[in-house]
Parts: C-alpha cells; sequence; structure tokens
C-alpha cells in the first residue's frame, strides 16, 4: 500500500473515538467518495529515538507490512489505506463494531465450552493463517479480539503492533505483551517462536471457561514468577463443571517447553476444537467466500 499523497481529512469524515492504546487512538471515519465506514487508527510517530513516547517507524512500518501480508482472512482485520499526516501514521482498518471479546466475557462472567470453543475456534483460524505466514503476533490477549457485531460469534483478531515475521535470519528476544498472557520465554528473554502464540491461546480458553486469569498475581513479578513456574491449577470452583476435555486442551498448551506445546494445526484437530457443528462450519466458510470475493 502506497502512503497516500492526499491528506486523510481531505478524503474522509472523523467520527466518535472507538478503542485507543499506549500510543494509538481509533475513530469511526467515514470515506468520502465510497460512504463506506472504516476504523482510523491514528499511531503517534516517535520523533526522537531516545523519546519513549510514540512508535518508531520501522515498528510501524512492520505493523503495515503483517496487515498487507495476512490481507483478506475472515478472522483477520483488513487494511484499507495508510496515511502519514506528520505526527500520526494513520491506519485506514476495516471496521468491527461488536466491542472486544473480553468485555462480552466479563458480562458473562464465563462462557458455556460451545460458545468457548466456537471462539477460541475462530482465533486459531486466524492465528493458523498467521503462522503460515510465519508471523507471530506476540500480543494475543481477549482485548486484541473483536465481535464482528454484538449478538453474532464471528470474531477479527486486531492490533497487530508487536507481531513480528520469525524469520530464521534474526533472533527475536525483546517483546513484552500484556504480563498475565506472556509465555515463560518472554519472561526469561529467552528466543521467540511462533509456539509463544499457542502458550497465550491456553491462557485465553482458560479465562474464557472460568473467568479467572492462571497466572495473575498481586504483583507484575509475582504474576512473571508464576509463569515461569507455571504454577495454575483447574481445582478451583470455577472448573468444577468443565470437561476433562477442555482441561486437557489448555495443559497441552501451557507447557514451559515451547516445542511440546500443540502446534495451531494440532490445536485445530483437538476434539475439544474439532467438532464445530456442519451449519457453523458452513456460516464461517461463508464468511470466507463473502471476503474474497
Ligand atoms: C477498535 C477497532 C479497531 C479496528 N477496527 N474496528 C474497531
Amino acid at each position: 500500500i502506497d502512503y497516500s499523497i492526499q491528506p486523510f481529512e481531505s478524503l474522509y469524515e472523523v467520527y466518535e473515538e472507538i478503542g485507543s492504546g499506549q500510543f494509538a487512538v481509533v475513530r469511526r471515519c467515514i470515506e468520502k467518495s465510497s460512504r463506506a465506514e472504516y476504523a482510523a487508527k491514528y499511531i503517534r510517530k516517535r520523533r526522537v529515538a531516545t523519546s519513549r513516547r510514540g512508535v518508531p517507524l520501522e515498528a510501524i512500518a512492520r505493523e503495515v507490512h503483517v496487515l498487507q501480508t495476512l490481507d483478506k482472512h475472515q478472522n483477520i482485520i483488513s487494511l484499507h489505506q495508510v496515511f502519514d499526516n506528520g505526527q500520526h501514521v494513520i491506519l485506514v482498518l476495516e471496521l468491527v463494531r461488536g466491542g472486544e471479546l473480553f468485555e462480552h466475557i466479563s458480562e458473562r462472567e464465563r462462557l458455556s465450552e460451545e460458545e468457548a470453543s466456537s471462539f477460541m475456534h475462530q482465533i486459531l483460524q486466524g492465528v493458523k493463517h498467521m503462522h503460515f505466514n510465519s508471523i507471530a503476533h506476540l500480543d494475543l490477549k481477549p482485548e486484541n479480539v473483536l465481535l464482528l457485531s454484538k449478538n453474532r460469534q464471528h470474531i477479527k483478531l486486531i492490533d497487530f503492533g508487536l507481531s513480528r515475521m520469525l524469520t530464521h535470519a534474526e533472533e527475536v528476544r525483546d517483546i513484552m505483551g500484556t504480563a498475565e498472557f506472556v509465555a515463560p520465554e518472554i519472561v526469561n528473554y529467552e528466543p521467540l517462536c511462533l509456539a509463544t502464540d499457542m502458550w497465550a491461546i491456553g491462557v485465553i480458553t482458560y479465562i474464557l471457561l472460568s473467568g479467572a486469569s492462571p497466572f495473575l498475581g498481586d504483583t507484575q513479578q509475582e504474576t512473571y514468577n508464576n509463569i515461569t513456574a507455571v504454577d495454575y491449577t483447574f481445582d478451583t470452583e470455577d472448573f468444577s463443571g468443565t470437561s476433562d476435555l477442555a482441561k486437557d486442551f489448555i495443559s497441552q498448551l501451557l507447557l514451559k517447553d515451547a516445542r511440546k506445546r500443540l502446534t495451531v494445526e494440532q490445536s485445530l484437530a483437538h476434539p475439544w476444537i474439532a467438532p464445530q457443528s456442519e451449519e457453523q462450519e458452513e456460516k464461517l466458510r461463508d464468511a470466507q467466500t463473502n471476503m474474497d470475493n
């Protein structure tokens, strides 16, 4: 995608804020020519290398490259256009109005196993597309999973600000996502890999089924200690009604040795994930077909 020359504001009408992060604000916008709605993500540029404010240009370029590489998947947000207005890079993204999976859970406290399995199945489809392209998300968490619309189960992965192309060329060690979801290799600054995402899949599944976070401590250091010790249990009353199959799925992901964790392919074949009802599969295939056309 070329950085459009015309100023963003001359081509789009900008409306209310719909999301915000450490260095980004997302606002609903409408493209004047097509009247189509999008989400404009304003990423603040880091002006001075030693500054802590804003995002370095090469990190922004990475996020754009990842979004372009992953384009057109029913479970990944799509990128429409990119602008640079001097202080910000503006990503014009597909608009997703259903809110965060995170809010959906907190409204419900916890989800049924069918609903949790369906959400995880879709997150795994998006992660499979990423891993097939040697891209690790490295910041998977319920806040980065949006529902296409309130009452539908169709989800989209967003926020590829920390995602990296993991080529064998360069080792990646210095990523730090959100404490609760990071794998032991991130806490220990060891080389990261695609399996780092699979640990986060295990943490998200645990939360969807129980409403509790497996490693969360009273301080960040305590959380990190719990993670590197892989110190978690199912015996809380939250898991009383949960199937052994679901617990088996989680326990094959929350393994300290990244090489022993289920890959995204193995996860999709796991019996707790695999038996998606035929009409559900049909719906998801239709969603992909619509994307391709
Ligand atoms: C918050 C957000 C981001 C991207 N698309 N829609 C909404």
